[in-house]
């Protein structure tokens, strides 16, 4: 991570820029098993980005407990909540999405954004939304610089 963090205002190049974010981010997965590990990983991000499916309406009360317990300890740390699959039938739209995960709870220090997200079923080609959340991604970690 060190490594990275050359000043980004040098660069002009959004397309670079956008590689070079996802280059520095730190995937976890959502698993059970794997929910150990967020809390030893957040005090190193900038920015927490949290994909939810928005057409799994069953575990969205769960992704909204472990999202409020994961950040109740720093008021300050930026979220981008993806609604990811928007593309499947019965999928929430973004406004039952921000009532589900009660983001209206998540305090007004922090910069907290929603944005609907889908990924083509064969990763074929990136939707225009994914590369509207890339690029607001982008733009945020350049300013947390
Ligand atoms: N239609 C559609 N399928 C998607 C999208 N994103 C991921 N998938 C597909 O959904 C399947 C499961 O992927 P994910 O939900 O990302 O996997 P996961 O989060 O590890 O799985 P779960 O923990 O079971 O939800 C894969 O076949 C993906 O290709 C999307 O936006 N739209």
């Amino acid at each position: 991570w060190e490594a990275c963090c050359l000043d980004l205002r040098e660069l002009c190049c959004l397309d670079y820029l956008v590689n070079l974010v996802l280059l520095c981010s730190l995937p976890v997965g959502g698993g059970e098993s794997l929910r150990s590990y967020w809390k030893m990983y957040l005090p190193q991000v900038l920015l927490l980005i949290y994909v939810v499916d928005s057409a799994d309406h069953a575990r969205l009360p769960v992704a909204k407990q472990l999202l409020h317990q994961l950040i109740e300890n720093n008021s300050t740390l930026p979220v981008v909540v993806l609604a990811n699959k928007q593309d499947l039938e019965g999928a929430y739209c973004i406004t039952d999405i921000h009532d589900a995960l009660a983001l209206s709870d998540i305090g007004d220090k922090r910069k907290m954004f929603l944005i609907g997200t889908h990924v083509a079923e064969d990763g074929s080609e990136i939707s225009s939304s994914m590369k509207d959340a890339k690029e607001l991604i982008a733009e945020l970690f350049l300013e947390l610089q």
